[in-house]
C-alpha cells in the first residue's frame, strides 16, 4: 500500500522496491491535509499489513494509493478493475474498519480504478494469485525467464500517448499498452503470425478468416505481446469491437467465482456477446467443468463467425490435457508457430527499447557495440533480452563506462539460457519411421509384426527419453496403448542399448536427426 505520491514500479535485483514520486492525491501536493491523511493511510497500512502477512499484502494492496478523502469518506485507488473487484469482495470490510478504528468519523471506503499514467503491466501477478487461492488447480507460472530487474528504470515504458490501451477491454484481464503491433519487431519466425494477428485486428464484423487462429512458441517469444496487440488494436479501430482479452487462468477463476457466486448466467451472457475473444497461455486451462465451459463457449462464438485467438506454449494436438472437444475445436483453425528471434531481431528489439528509453531520459545511451553484443550471445528469447537490456539500463546508472567483459560478467547466468529445442513425440515419430522406413500410421497402429514393433518400441524409449511426456500420455500418443506397454518398450531398448552396440549407435543417429 502505498502514500498518494508514489507510483510503485516493483521488486528489482536486490529485492527492494524502487519508488517513483508521481502525484495521485486529488488533493494539491503540499496541503496540510494531504499530509495528514498520508499519514492516516500509512497507520491502516501498516495494520491491514500487520492483519494479513506479508504476502497477501504484497499481492493485493502493494499497488493500493490513497485517492481522496472528505470527512466521512475515504477513497482508495487500485490499477485494475480487477483489483478492484478482488479488494471489494474480500477486503473491504475490514479496509473500513480499519479506517474507522483510526477515525471514527470515517463512514465509507470506496475503491476505485485509477487512469494509470504509466503502462498497465502485462497480466500479472493478482491474476494468478487470485486463481492460485481460488482455483489451486493452476500451478504452472507462466514465466521461467528472468522477472523483470528494472522496470524501475525509465524506460521501459513508452511515451504517454503509447501506453494507454485506446480503450480497456469489456472484461478479463488487463492489457498492456506497450504491447502494440508497432513494438512488435518483425522477422522471418514470426512473419506468417504476425500477418495473421494484424488481418484480424483490421477485419471488420463477420471478416473471420482464420477462426480460431492459434499461435504457439516456446516460452517469452512473443505470444503474449502479439495477442495483446491485437487486442489493443481491435479496440482502438473505429468499429469499435467488444473485445474480450484473458488468460486461461483468468477464465479458470472467473469461472469458479461465478458458479461459487451463482453468477455463471450472466457471466455467459457478457461472454456471449462479444466480438473477439483472445486467450492466453491455454496450456493452463483445467478442470472438466471448466473446460466444458470453455468448450460451449468456443462452439458459440465459433458458429456465430466471432472471432477466437488463442496462444499456448504448444501445439493444439499437443494439449494433452485439454478435453478432446476442445482440442479438436482448436485444431479446426489455422495453427502458426513462432521461433525464437534471429540476430538482427534481437538487435531491433534491443535497439527500440534502447529508443523508447532515451524518449524519458534523454542522457541515456548504451553504445552499439554493446547491444550488437549483448544481441548475438543472448539468444533464448524476448524476455531473456528484455532482463538483459534492463540490467544493462540499471548498471549504467552507476557503471558509467561499461565495457564488453563486464557485460559478460553481468549478463552471464542469461548467456546460453535458452531451453534447448522442445522435441516433439510426432518429430520422434516423423524421423524413426522415416529411418525403419515404416508409416507413422503403422508405428501407432495395433500392428504387432517384427519389422513395426521394433521401431515402435524405439519411438517410445526416445520419446520418454528425449520429451517430458509421462508414460501414460505416451501410450496416448502411440495408438492409445497401455502405460505398461511403454514402459516394456523403454526398459526393453535401455538393456539392448547396453548390449548391442549398433543399436546403441543407431539409437545416437536417431537423436541427431530428432534434433536437427
Ligand atoms: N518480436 C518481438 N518484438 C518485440 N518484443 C518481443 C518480441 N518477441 C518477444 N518480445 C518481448 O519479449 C518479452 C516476452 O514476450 P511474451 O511475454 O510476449 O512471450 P510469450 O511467448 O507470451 O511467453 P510465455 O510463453 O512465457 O507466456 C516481452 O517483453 C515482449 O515484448
Amino acid at each position: 500500500m502505498q502514500a498518494n505520491t508514489a507510483t510503485s514500479v516493483g521488486a528489482y535485483a536486490n529485492g527492494e522496491s524502487v519508488l517513483k514520486a508521481v502525484p495521485a492525491s486529488s488533493e494539491k501536493p503540499g496541503d496540510k491535509s494531504e499530509t495528514k491523511h498520508d499519514a492516516l493511510f500509512e497507520r491502516v497500512s501498516t495494520r491491514l499489513k500487520a492483519q494479513v502477512g506479508q504476502d497477501v499484502f504484497a499481492s493485493w494492496f502493494g499497488r493500493l494509493k490513497l485517492h481522496s478523502y472528505s470527512k466521512t469518506v475515504v477513497r482508495l485507488s487500485v490499477p485494475t478493475t480487477f483489483l478492484k473487484s478482488w479488494i471489494n469482495n474480500r477486503y473491504l470490510e475490514l479496509i473500513t474498519s480499519l479506517f474507522q478504528q483510526e477515525e471514527p468519523e470515517i463512514l465509507k471506503v470506496e475503491i476505485l480504478v485509477r487512469t494509470a499514467t504509466r503502462g498497465a503491466r502485462p497480466v500479472g501477478v493478482e491474476e494468478t494469485a487470485a486463481i492460485a487461492d481460488a482455483a489451486p488447480v493452476a500451478q504452472a507460472r507462466r514465466s521461467t525467464g528472468p522477472q523483470p530487474i528494472a522496470q524501475a528504470v525509465s524506460g521501459l515504458t513508452p511515451p504517454a500517448p503509447l501506453r494507454q490501451p485506446a480503450q480497456t477491454p469489456l472484461f478479463g484481464s488487463p492489457l498492456d499498452a506497450r504491447y502494440t503491433f508497432d513494438s512488435f519487431v518483425e522477422g522471418s519466425s514470426n512473419r506468417v503470425a504476425l500477418a495473421a494477428a494484424k488481418t484480424i485486428a483490421e477485419a471488420g464484423a463477420g471478416a473471420v478468416r482464420f477462426n480460431p487462429l492459434f499461435i504457439h512458441s516456446s516460452v517469452g517469444l512473443g505470444k503474449t505481446h502479439l495477442l495483446q496487440a491485437i487486442a489493443n488494436a481491435a479496440l482502438s479501430s473505429a468499429r469499435s469491437p467488444r473485445v474480450v482479452y484473458l488468460t486461461a487462468e483468468y477464465f479458470m477463476w472467473r469461472f469458479a467465482t461465478a458458479i461459487r457466486d451463482n453468477d455463471a448466467l450472466s457471466l455467459k451472457e457478457t461472454l456471449r456477446n462479444i466480438d473477439l475473444l483472445v486467450i492466453d497461455d491455454m496450456q493452463f486451462l483445467q478442470g472438466n467443468s471448466i473446460q466444458n465451459e470453455f468448450c460451449h463457449l468456443l462452439n458459440m462464438l465459433l458458429d456465430s463467425a466471432k472471432q477466437v485467438v488463442v496462444a499456448a506454449d504448444r501445439a493444439p494436438w499437443e494439449l494433452e490435457s485439454l478435453d478432446p472437444r476442445v482440442r479438436s475445436r482448436l485444431q479446426g483453425g489455422v495453427a502458426i508457430e513462432m521461433e525464437g528471434p534471429d540476430y538482427e531481431m534481437r538487435l531491433e528489439i534491443l535497439q527500440r527499447r534502447l529508443e523508447v528509453a532515451k524518449q524519458e531520459d534523454g542522457s541515456l545511451d548504451i553504445p552499439a557495440e554493446i547491444l550488437s553484443h549483448v544481441a548475438r550471445n543472448i539468444t533464448a528469447s524476448g524476455r531473456e533480452l528484455e532482463g538483459a537490456f534492463n540490467q544493462l539500463l540499471f548498471r549504467r546508472t552507476f557503471e558509467p563506462q561499461l565495457t564488453v567483459e563486464r557485460v559478460d560478467e553481468l549478463l552471464a547466468h542469461l548467456v546460453g539460457a535458452g531451453e534447448p529445442r522442445r522435441v516433439r513425440i510426432e518429430d520422434i515419430q516423423r524421423v524413426v519411421a522415416k529411418h525403419y522406413n515404416v508409416s507413422r500410421q503403422e508405428l501407432v497402429s495395433s500392428r504387432r509384426t517384427r519389422v513395426v514393433v521394433m521401431p515402435r518400441q524405439i519411438a517410445m524409449y526416445l520419446s520418454k527419453t528425449l520429451t517430458p511426456r509421462s508414460f501414460p500420455e505416451i501410450g496416448r500418443r502411440f495408438g492409445g496403448r497401455d502405460h505398461t506397454t511403454v514402459l516394456h518398450a523403454v526398459r526393453k531398448i535401455e538393456d539392448l542399448v547396453a548390449s548391442d552396440t549398433k543399436l546403441s549407435h543407431e539409437i545416437e543417429l536417431l537423436k541427431r536427426l530428432i534434433n536437427e
